[in-house]
């Protein structure tokens, strides 16, 4: 019997794609929608706004446990705040990246992100979201493309929200979070062994997603 609360993981490395094709396989199953990564950007954000460093777990940590985070009307909240742009920024992602190889800002943020499993299911994305947060997901995808094409595609996401890029940077950028990331000692980002495997270097957004709604209709056919 198919779960009242079924969960698509989907993890993979930076602008590979995860939050697009995640978001529009929510839509179009009708399920919640959970970007952990943007709970790590808060908090490096919320770090940074509160005079905290990015390398003091302690402190991190505690924001991190108490952050008055919302996302409502398509828009991310630091309590009254809209931060959804702020939130975007190249730094903030690397403030993230950095936060994020904290194990105890990982404990803090971990409940919170289990709460966002409630029915009719959820699509989650991020880097450890089959492997640690959602081990008994119906459906676990390692989304990924190769680093060039991923830098391209950052690059064009900032040039078309109309804010200055350098190729050359956010290639550095992608690389230095791509090593801290998988090098981690807590959660590293790493294809699960029972993970289905989506290089999008060439696929459209379309075959993307149609590839994972078709993943989860086996899946949910033969009961995994
Ligand atoms: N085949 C594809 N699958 C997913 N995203 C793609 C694809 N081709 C281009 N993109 C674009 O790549 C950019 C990065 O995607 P995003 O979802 O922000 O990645 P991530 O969440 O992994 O950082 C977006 O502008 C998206 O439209
Ligand atoms: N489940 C997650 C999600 C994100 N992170 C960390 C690692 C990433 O570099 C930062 C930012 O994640 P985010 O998914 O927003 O980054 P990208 O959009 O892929 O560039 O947070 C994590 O460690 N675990």
């Amino acid at each position: 019997m198919p779960t009242l609360k079924p969960v698509i993981t989907i993890d993979g490395p930076s602008a590979s794609g995860k939050g697009t094709v995640a978001a529009l396989v929510a839509q179009q199953l009708g399920l919640h929608y959970l970007d952990s990564g943007a709970l790590y950007r808060l908090t490096a954000l919320y770090a940074l706004r509160e005079g905290v460093s990015w390398e003091d777990e302690q402190n991190v940590a505690r924001l991190a446990a108490q952050l008055p985070a919302s996302f409502h009307d398509d828009k991310a909240w630091l309590g009254e705040a809209d931060v959804s742009a702020a939130i975007r920024a190249e730094d903030i992602g690397m403030g993230a990246s950095k936060v994020a190889a904290l194990p105890a800002v990982r404990a803090a943020l971990l409940t919170r992100q289990r709460d966002f499993l409630v029915p009719p299911g959820l699509v989650a994305d991020g880097r450890d979201m089959g492997s640690v947060v959602f081990p008994r997901a119906e459906l676990k995808v390692f989304l990924t493309a190769s680093a060039e094409v991923r830098a391209e595609r950052r690059y064009k996401q900032l040039i078309a929200k109309g804010e200055s890029a350098n190729l050359v940077q956010i290639q550095q950028d992608i690389s230095d979070r791509d090593a801290r990331d998988a090098a981690r000692a807590v959660a590293p980002l790493r294809q699960e062994p029972d993970a289905h495997l989506l290089d999008t270097s060439d696929l459209t957004i379309e075959q993307a997603v149609g590839q994972v709604l078709s993943w989860f209709d086996k899946a949910r056919g033969t009961g995994h």
